[in-house]
């Protein structure tokens, strides 16, 4: 693990949005496309304002979340609505997105079909990961019903997952994919969250979720 540490969170975000930019521009340089896997709740919105208007292919890119809420995009709780809001405009309106919110009754009824739609995507350029004090990232929440099958190393792309700490059902990729990708990154901010990743680190993995990607993950920290 590596961990940068900021003097302030606008530096964070500013450094953060353009190191993934870098990131890829570089993979598009010898490939057709590049995939950019991020997450939702609060804290990426600003890396998000800066990653928009950022000097790239963004007609070569596909963006996609870890995980979403099962809500409709218009909804206050709706990650999607944040991307639109914050990421998917400027320079970036430009990109593919793979919307994980279906309009299904489930997510259960989602998952094949999503998982199908981002296999030629596969391995994912760059993740973003937030977690929370619960040291949840995506929505591999402890506890949650189907934890252990979305972290096997044999666990199918996408899956349905509920879980005590998470208001609605969710939708959710899975330890593989998100483990599999080329550049992983973490954000994280305040003092909760801090200690929340000290205590992850001496956990396993269905203890606190975000231990199986801090191996090979920049940890991105302002207070
Ligand atoms: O939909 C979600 O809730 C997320 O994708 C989730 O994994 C998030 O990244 C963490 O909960 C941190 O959320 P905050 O940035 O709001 O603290």
């Amino acid at each position: 693990m590596e961990l940068t540490e900021y003097p302030d969170r606008e530096m964070l975000a500013l450094s953060l949005a353009d190191r993934i930019a870098s990131q890829l521009a570089q993979h598009l340089r010898g490939n057709e496309r590049a995939t950019l896997c991020v997450p939702g709740g609060t804290s990426p919105a600003p890396v998000f304002d800066t990653l928009s208007g950022a000097d790239l292919d963004w007609g070569r890119v596909t963006v996609i979340l870890g995980d979403e809420r099962w809500v409709d995009g218009d909804h206050k709780r709706s990650n999607s609505r944040l991307l639109h809001r914050h990421l998917l405009k400027d320079k970036a309106a430009a990109a593919e997105y793979i919307d994980l919110y279906t309009g299904d009754a489930s997510p259960d009824l989602a998952t094949e079909g999503l998982a199908a739609r981002l296999a030629p995507h596969l391995p994912l350029t760059v993740v973003l990961l937030g977690m929370g004090n619960d040291m949840h990232t995506a929505s591999l929440f402890p506890g949650a019903d189907h934890l252990a099958a979305a972290m096997a190393s044999d666990a199918p792309a996408v899956m349905a997952i509920r879980a005590e700490g998470a208001e609605e059902p969710r939708i959710t990729l899975t330890r593989p994919v998100l483990s599999g990708a080329i550049n992983i990154h973490l954000l994280i901010m305040g003092p909760e969250k801090r200690e929340a990743l000290e205590r992850a680190q001496k956990l396993d993995p269905i203890e606190a979720p975000i231990r199986a990607f801090l191996d090979d993950a920049t940890v991105h920290w302002a207070e």
